[in-house]
């Protein structure tokens, strides 16, 4: 079963935070309007849609990534590291239990966004979880989850992330997990042993829809060559809106799998 969570983009988008670049005046119509091609796209590509209620007073709630940790049957609630953030958990919270997830929280005084959480199963099973420990999730938060996920058999490794806003800004996994990144914007490159360089900040940012597919930004037309020469099939969307309030691909969506 391939099922995603999403969330509407509420009035107020235009007021989502922005710290590690300059502010620039978002389109909020534009942004719907590819909100709907984002999950257009998903939905095509044979994933069920599963809207999140959307949380109109919170501007940011359209990046529902950041709002839980999916693993097997247990969804890790997260405690987003910006208040304007926190009240954004309980929409989650109920749409998960209400398809039949376990729920665990981040609690006080550990905060976490699911931004920084980057998982990868490897071949022979082994789930390797790498958090990013930065501005929104703290080193608690980090000790919180890894307790949460150890039952489930997860490795829990710390990757200090300083120069963006979640670790998954700097990097993401290719299918055969292959960590890919803007290389500028990683801290270490050299915490993966396969990592891939890509050319543009935004080709960094895959979301993996099957075994051979990557769904990535029309805003990094060069590392789409370069993922389309390595027998990737990707399908690109266009999320200019989301970019200027340092959103990407991943953080719209949260897929659930078995
Ligand atoms: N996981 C993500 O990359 N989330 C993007 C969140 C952007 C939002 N404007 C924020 O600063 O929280």
């Amino acid at each position: 079963m391939k099922r995603v969570l999403v969330r509407r983009p509420g009035p107020h988008l235009a007021d989502g935070l922005v710290t590690h670049i300059e502010r620039s005046p978002v389109d909020v119509d534009l942004a719907r309007h590819q909100w709907e091609r984002y999950v257009a796209a998903l939905l095509s590509e044979g994933w069920e849609i599963i809207e999140v209620e959307p949380a109109e007073d919170c501007p940011d709630a359209v990046f529902v990534e950041d709002t839980v940790v999916v693993l097997g049957d247990l969804a890790v609630i997260s405690r987003p590291g910006a208040d304007e953030r926190k009240p954004e958990t309980a929409g989650t919270e109920a749409a998960l239990a209400g398809l039949g997830y376990r729920i665990a929280r981040i609690e006080a005084p550990g905060t976490l966004d699911g931004g920084d959480v980057l998982k990868h199963v490897g071949p022979d099973g082994t789930t390797t979880v790498w958090v990013g420990l930065g501005g929104r999730t703290n080193a608690a938060g980090i000790e919180q989850l890894a307790a949460h996920l150890a039952p489930l058999g997860a490795e829990v490794v710390t990757v200090p992330t300083t120069r963006v806003l979640h670790l998954k800004s700097a990097v993401t996994a290719l299918p055969d997990g292959t960590v890919v990144g803007h290389e500028p914007l990683v801290d270490d490159p050299a915490t993966w042993p396969d990592f891939l360089p890509v050319p543009e900040e935004p080709g960094a940012h895959v979301v993996v829809l099957d075994d051979t597919t990557v769904l990535m930004s029309t805003s990094a037309p060069r590392t789409r060559e370069l993922f389309e020469r390595r027998g990737l099939r990707v399908v690109a969307v266009d999320i200019s809106e989301y970019e200027k309030l340092e959103g990407c691909v991943t953080c719209l969506s949260v897929r659930l799998r078995g």
